[in-house]
């Protein structure tokens, strides 16, 4: 199994309950909802994504021939030596089209806590520590249980109530960024107030101005 990975990189997780946290991001290459081309963004499944997730030519990225050589490239961007709190986000793309169960376990041996950033249409592995799943209307949605489901708010047709009822310990919605960020997050400030049962994510490192 080689790794496609677009970008490795140490930063703070901006978005969810993690936020704040440090963090190594480990961006996979490729997506099931969408090439990354934008000539194809018009007819994705995915439309609004704001990642360049295309081939693995960022900073750290590469091709890792081994769960290990995957696992020592996450370490190398870890700031210290010391194995405290040494956590990674395996985001993508689409990481469950490559993260597997050897690939966890060549994380954890290294000292991480593994989270993943999934759109939730491919079953996970087993070993991750925290599964946050962002559904996209119009995908079949396989993951319903997990530690946090990350609403991209508004979706055309995807009123949150859908999802209320499923095996998630935090719901959170998240502002549609783009063209009309300013509207799509006063509309979800609203929705949360009106619905508490969803608490507001922001995408923080866009506001900080760091990856
Ligand atoms: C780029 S995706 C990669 C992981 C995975 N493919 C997914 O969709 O969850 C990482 C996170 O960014 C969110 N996201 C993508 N585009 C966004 C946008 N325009 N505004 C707000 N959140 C966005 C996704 O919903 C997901 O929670
Ligand atoms: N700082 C930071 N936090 C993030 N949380 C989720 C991200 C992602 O692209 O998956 C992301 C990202 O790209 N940067
Ligand atoms: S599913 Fe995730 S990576 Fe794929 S296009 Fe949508 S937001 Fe981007
Ligand atoms: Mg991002």
């Amino acid at each position: 199994m080689t790794y496609l990975v677009k970008e490795i990189f140490y930063t703070l997780q901006g978005e969810g309950s993690h936020a704040g946290r440090p963090a190594v991001f480990c961006r996979f290459s490729r997506c099931n909802l969408w090439t990354g081309l934008e000539k194809d963004r018009h007819r994705a499944v995915c439309q609004f994504c704001d990642t360049d997730f295309v081939g693995t030519d960022g900073e750290g990225g590469g091709r890792f021939r081994t769960p290990d050589d995957l696992a020592q490239a996450v370490e190398q961007a870890w700031p210290s030596s010391t194995k405290d709190h040494r956590f990674v986000v395996c985001t993508g793309g689409e990481p469950l089209l490559q993260l597997d169960e050897a690939a966890i376990t060549a994380l954890h041996a290294r000292g991480f806590e593994v989270a993943v950033e999934t759109n939730g249409t491919r079953v996970p592995p087993g070993g991750i520590d925290w599964i946050c799943v962002s559904p996209k209307i119009g995908s079949e949605l396989v993951v319903t249980s997990g530690d946090e489901l990350k609403l991209v708010y508004p979706q055309f047709d995807g009123d949150p109530r859908q999802f209320e009822h499923l095996d998630f310990r935090h719901f959170r919605l998240q502002p549609m960024d783009g063209p009309d960020a300013d509207a799509n997050t006063r509309a979800t400030v609203e929705y949360c107030m009106k619905n508490p049962r969803w608490i507001l994510s922001l995408q923080t490192h866009k506001h900080l101005g760091i990856q």
